[in-house]
C-alpha cells in the first residue's frame, strides 16, 4: 500500500490536543493530511477552540461523542498525559466494544505507558507505542516506534506512515528501549533549547546584544548540526577540527571536561530514561 493510498483513507482522532498533539496535527496538515481527516477530543475548551481556529480540525468535547466512520481506516492517537491514560483508556474501552472489528489502530505517544497495560485497559490488541518529539511541528520530528507480535504488517506500515509524515521514524526491537528513545529524542529538544539558552546568555555576558548573541548561537547550532549530518566523520573528529592546539576552543573544552559536561549529560539522559521506566512501573499497577 502506498503512502498516498494510506493517507487518503485514514482518519485520525487525537485524544488530547496539548503541546504534542498540536505539534503532530500541525505537522500532518503541512505534510499531506487534510483537516477533515483529523478530529481532536480535547478536555480544555479554550485549547480545543484554538486548535479549530488554527487548523480547521473538528473538535470533540468528550470521549463519548466520538463517532468512528468505519468506512475509513481509523487511528486513535493517545496524546494525553501518562497520568490521565488509565481513565481515558477505560472510557474509550466502551467505545471500542461497539466498533466494527478490528476497531481503530491505537497509537499511544504517552511516555512510560506500556503496551500490555494499555491493551488491558482498552481491552484491545491493535496498539502501537510511539515516542515523537516537538520538531514534528515543522515536519522535522523523529519518532521511535514499538509494536508487539499481535500487530500486523499493515498496521505497522500505517503507524510508520503517520510518523513519517511529520519527520522520520525508527522501530526499536524491545519495548524497554522506548524509555531510551524518550530520554534521547522525546525529551531531547528540551536539552537543545537549554543549550541554546546557555549559548545566548554566555554571549550576552561577554557584551553582545541579545539579538546578536541569539543569531550567533542559533546559526552555530544549525550549521554544526547540518555539517555533522552531512559528514561521514564522527562528531568527535569534527570537534577536533575546530580545536586548534593551545587555542580558544581548547580553553573552552578544558572547562567542559573539568566540569564533566559529557558525564552530566549522560546522567541527565539516564535520569529521563529511569523516570520513563518508573512511570511505567507505577502507572501500570493501576487496574
Ligand atoms: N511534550 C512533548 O514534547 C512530548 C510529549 N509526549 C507525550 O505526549 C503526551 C501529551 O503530552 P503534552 O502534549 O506535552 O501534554 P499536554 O498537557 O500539553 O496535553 C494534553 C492535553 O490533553 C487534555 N486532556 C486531559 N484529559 C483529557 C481527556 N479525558 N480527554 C481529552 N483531552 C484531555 C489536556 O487538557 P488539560 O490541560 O485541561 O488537562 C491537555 O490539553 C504525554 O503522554 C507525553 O508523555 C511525547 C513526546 C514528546
Ligand atoms: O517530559 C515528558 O515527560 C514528555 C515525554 C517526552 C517529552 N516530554
Amino acid at each position: 500500500m502506498s503512502t498516498q493510498q494510506i493517507n487518503q483513507n485514514v482518519h485520525i482522532t487525537f485524544i488530547g490536543g496539548g503541546n504534542m498533539g498540536r505539534a503532530l496535527i500541525s505537522g500532518l496538515l503541512s505534510n499531506g493530511f487534510e483537516a477533515n481527516q483529523l478530529s481532536v477530543v480535547e478536555a480544555n475548551a479554550s485549547t480545543g477552540l484554538q486548535l479549530h481556529q488554527d487548523f480547521g480540525v473538528q473538535i470533540i468535547g468528550t470521549l463519548d461523542q466520538i463517532n468512528f466512520d468505519f468506512s475509513k481506516n481509523n487511528v486513535v492517537v493517545m496524546a494525553i498525559k501518562p497520568q490521565d491514560f488509565n481513565v481515558v483508556a477505560k472510557s474509550l474501552n466502551a467505545k471500542l466494544k461497539h466498533a466494527t472489528a478490528p476497531g481503530p489502530l491505537i497509537l499511544s505517544i504517552a511516555a512510560g505507558i506500556r503496551l500490555k497495560d494499555m491493551s488491558r485497559w482498552l481491552d484491545h490488541e491493535r496498539c502501537v507505542r510511539a515516542m515523537p518529539n516537538t520538531p514534528a511541528l515543522i515536519g522535522k520530528g523523529i519518532t521511535g516506534l514499538f509494536a508487539d507480535a499481535a500487530v500486523n504488517a499493515s498496521d505497522r506500515a500505517l503507524a510508520e506512515t503517520i510518523c513519517n509524515a511529520v519527520g522520520q521514524a525508527v522501530w526499536v526491537s524491545e519495548e524497554k528501549l522506548m524509555d531510551a528513545v524518550t530520554a534521547v529524542s522525546g525529551s531531547g529538544p528540551a536539552y537543545v533549547f537549554a543549550f541554546l539558552e546557555a549559548m545566548q546568555s554566555s554571549g550576552e555576558k561577554l557584551g553582545l546584544d541579545s539579538a546578536t548573541a541569539r543569531k550567533l548561537a542559533y546559526a552555530t547550532l544549525e550549521g554544526a548540526t547540518q555539517l555533522a549530518h552531512n559528514s561521514d566523520e564522527y562528531a568527535g573528529v569534527l570537534r577536533e577540527r575546530v580545536t586548534s592546539k593551545g587555542g580558544t576552543t581548547a580553553a573552552a573544552l578544558d572547562i567542559l571536561k573539568q566540569l564533566d559536561w559529557h558525564g552530566a549529560l549522560e546522567k541527565a539522559v539516564d535520569a529521563a530514561s529511569q523516570r520513563g521506566k518508573a512511570m511505567g512501573d507505577e502507572l501500570g499497577k493501576t487496574q
